[in-house]
């Protein structure tokens, strides 16, 4: 990251906001910052508007005053150099690792190995099989026994879930006598992390030994034969955001993780959707299981109706903001995939003033909570199959 300081200058976890404001790094005020702090003004009307002169108190507000009578401290881009041109931050540790998890979109190699050493030295053991829990269907990770849970804030250089119906927990354990990791929270693309770091968590899963991915979601319906709380067994997809020029491989490519160019045909795994369409119907479900297209949009948005109308005719039967950009990074180091879609939602191509026809967060989740447990068994009777196998 440039342009921060961490070690020298940088003075973390003191709280001292208003001295740090008033850029007195380590008590010290430099003749370079004296005459910047002279030119910085508030441009706010009550400092320079009203009177027409700039506040002789630099970028200290007279008229607004805190709680203590002192002024408020308006921090400007000049006051946060020091004499070194580098800029002085006076954050927390807590701080300063957010800011740089927000700052960093790609991991080097070593810090995802960092990432998973933990995970595996933390659970004291190697999964094998990777679940990432969609919208509401966190209760998948409920299935773990044994289980040893890292809250994401915990674990070092993680990002952080900031999405409702996304817990934010990393659980290690065993389902079905398999060790598995699961992820209760994913990262999206309309939170603000790039497609990278949104897929992270696959290449740690990687490193911590996970051959395969079960990858989950909440998506509309496109097709019309899908009904609210069916299943669509993904068989392929529509990178809608690789269209637009976004790819979870961009950037510098690390042969460790796997090729430059990698091919996608048959990302999803045959085996594995053959044998989720028999416990379907073991189940008694057959008639609530598709196989079908996904498509990721980059949301936060709900569809337009000539947005649906384009995928439609683009041969798409569900759509959502996720999965995609894992699948990708899941193939591109060769693990084994797997994933559905649950049908939260029908997305009509009619237009309609009824407000009941429109999607919304609160009814996608009503339906994960609903359906959570035929999608829980749909996973531990597939995960039970691949136990036989290994
Ligand atoms: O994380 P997934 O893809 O399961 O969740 C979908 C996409 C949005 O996060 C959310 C919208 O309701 O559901
Ligand atoms: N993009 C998108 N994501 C969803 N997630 C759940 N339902 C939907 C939907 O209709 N559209």
């Amino acid at each position: 990251m440039t342009g921060y300081n961490s070690k020298g200058d940088v003075a973390t976890g003191n709280g001292n906001h208003k001295n740090s404001a008033k850029g007195q790094a380590n008590g010290k005020k430099t003749a370079e910052y004296a005459d910047r702090e002279s030119d910085a003004m508030c441009s706010r009307d009550c400092c320079a508007g009203k009177s027409g002169s700039p506040n002789k108190s630099g970028n200290a507000c007279a008229e607004n005053k805190q709680s203590d009578g002192n002024p408020v401290v308006v921090p400007t881009p000049q006051s946060l150099l020091n004499s070194d041109n580098r800029i002085q931050c006076y954050l927390t540790p807590e701080e300063f690792r957010a800011l740089r998890v927000m700052n960093e979109d790609t991991y080097p190699y070593e810090v995802i190995q960092e990432i998973a050493d933990f995970i595996v030295k933390g659970s004291g053991m190697r999964p094998k099989i990777g679940i990432i829990c969609g919208t509401g269907l966190g209760s998948l990770a409920d299935l773990i026994q044994d289980a040893k849970v890292f809250e994401y804030e915990k674990i070092p250089n993680f990002p952080v879930s900031t999405v409702e119906g996304h817990a934010g927990k990393l659980v290690v354990g065993t389902l079905e006598g398999v060790n598995v990791m699961a992820m209760q929270g994913r990262f999206h693309f309309y939170e603000g992390y790039p497609l990278a770091k949104c897929s992270m968590p696959v290449r740690v899963m990687k490193l911590c030994g996970v051959e395969y991915l079960f990858a989950t979601n909440a998506a509309g319906g496109i097709n019309p034969k899908f009904a609210v709380g069916d299943i669509m067994l993904m068989h392929d997809h529509v990178n809608m955001l690789g269209f637009a020029g976004n790819s979870p491989l961009q950037g510098p490519n690390d042969p460790r993780f796997g090729p430059r160019f990698p091919a996608l045909v048959n990302s999803y795994n045959r085996d594995l959707i053959n044998k989720a369409i028999e416990i379907g119907k073991a189940m008694g479900i057959e008639s609530n299981i598709h196989v079908g297209v996904y498509s990721c949009l980059g949301g936060p948005t709900y569809e337009t109706i000539a947005e649906l109308k384009a995928l439609r005719m683009m041969g798409v039967d569900a759509v959502g903001m996720s999965t995609v950009h894992e699948v990708i990074t899941a193939r591109h180091c060769d693990m084994k995939v797997f994933a559905f879609s649950l049908i939260t939602n029908k997305c009509s191509i009619e237009y309609s003033d009824k407000k009941d026809d429109e999607a919304n967060h609160e009814e996608v989740m009503a339906v994960a909570k609903i359906r959570q447990k035929a999608c829980c068994e749909l996973v531990s009777r597939l995960i039970a199959d691949i136990q036989k196998t290994m």
